[in-house]
């Protein structure tokens, strides 16, 4: 795919330094993914024209837009909290992009009519941003993006503010339309599940920097920082790999059915980790002792926190929390079949 959008931001600040290059192709939607300061904001911030760069550049469509002022660069942008103009109603509001591009008032609310019927809000035309919805809002300012026909469309956590059940259908919603536009997208959210839904391709970054990029399948399969492994939900850890067993800097080793040697990742999932109140017979492989130090509710699960010579998460069944009789500070053993680990190189 020839990249649509080709970057690389820059933005020196005290303490924090962005560095990230991103290329995002026509019709591709790319989740940019990472913890709290991470730069998310901030890059698309720089790809809108709202944040200087103090290095690299953005071209769009094979233009230099580096110093294109925002409303000039053909990009639409959904903030986190929406912010729909207050005193504007709906029309308005999607009618100010194709305004500020000079279409004259008349045409200006055709384009935006237009645009509230695709995203299912007709009728809502002259309703202020109070009047509505958490998720019209959202569907508002999704059609007040796509209003301008940008040709890079930018959306930061375009579902955070939503509510858990509206949030479900607008991320259908919003698949539909990502779908059907043509330009590039890219979108910034801390929700794997949004990623996975909405996007292509994920990069992940951490303290202005790629950790990580490619398809969600590929990522969930080798997180390569802490970070990751927690997104996707695995245990993960480094060592050095002799074989099938991998040596952790503790002294502890795990087993896997893959082989590698030198610098590695060995993960698991927390629902590989069974637990046993005395050391189970058989094999003494990746058998050890942990003593619980948290339990949390995980979906129909428990999700515990283990500490021992590898701290760990588990996930076991509510049956099976009371069998063991699950507490803070319990005594057990851990288990994990090396069949359950996944050993890849870290370098
Ligand atoms: N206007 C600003 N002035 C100075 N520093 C800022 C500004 N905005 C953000 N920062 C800092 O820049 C860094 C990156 O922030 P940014 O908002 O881009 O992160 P983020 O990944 O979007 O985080 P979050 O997920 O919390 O929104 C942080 O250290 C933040 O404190």
């Amino acid at each position: 795919m020839t990249a649509l959008l080709a970057a690389r931001l820059v933005v020196q600040r005290d303490g924090f330094r962005l560095d990230v290059e991103l290329t995002v192709g026509a019709g591709e939607t790319v989740a940019l993914l990472g913890p709290n300061g991470a730069g998310k904001t901030t890059a698309l911030r720089a790809l809108a024209g709202l944040t200087p760069l103090s290095g690299g550049f953005v071209t769009l469509d094979g233009r230099d837009l580096t110093s294109t002022p925002p409303e000039r660069r053909r990009v639409g942008v959904v903030f986190q909290d929406y912010l729909l103009f207050p005193h504007l109603n709906a029309r308005d509001n999607v009618a100010f992009g194709p305004r500020r591009q000079g279409v004259d008032r008349r045409g200006a609310h055709a384009v935006a009519d237009r645009w509230l019927e695709r995203v299912g809000l007709a009728g809502y035309e002259r309703r202020k941003p109070r009047d509505l919805s958490g998720g019209q809002a959202q569907r508002v300012a999704l059609a007040r993006a796509l209003a301008v026909d940008p040709r890079l469309l930018l959306l930061d956590e375009p579902l955070a503010a939503l509510d858990a059940r509206t949030r479900l259908e607008t991320r259908a919603e919003l698949r539909r339309h990502l779908s059907a536009h043509p330009g590039a997208t890219l979108l910034v959210t801390h929700d794997p599940l949004d990623a996975l839904v909405l996007a292509d391709r994920l990069v992940v970054i951490e303290d202005g920097r790629v950790v990580q990029e490619g398809d969600a399948a590929t990522i969930m399969a080798r997180p390569r920082t802490d970070y990751v492994a927690q997104l996707v939900g695995l245990n993960l850890f480094r060592g050095r790999g002799d074989g099938h067993v991998v040596h952790l800097p503790g002294g502890f080793a795990l087993t896997a059915t893959d082989v590698v040697d030198g610098d590695a990742f060995v993960a698991f999932a927390p629902a590989a980790v069974a637990l046993h109140p005395r050391r189970p017979d058989g094999s003494p492989r990746n058998t050890w002792p942990a003593v619980l130090t948290d339990i949390q509710r995980h979906g129909d699960n428990l999700r515990v926190r283990l500490d021992g010579p590898i701290v760990v998460a588990a996930d076991i069944t509510p049956a099976a929390a009371t069998y063991l009789d699950l507490q803070p500070g319990r005594e057990l053993w851990a288990a994990v079949k090396a069949g359950e680990t996944r050993a890849y190189p870290a370098s």
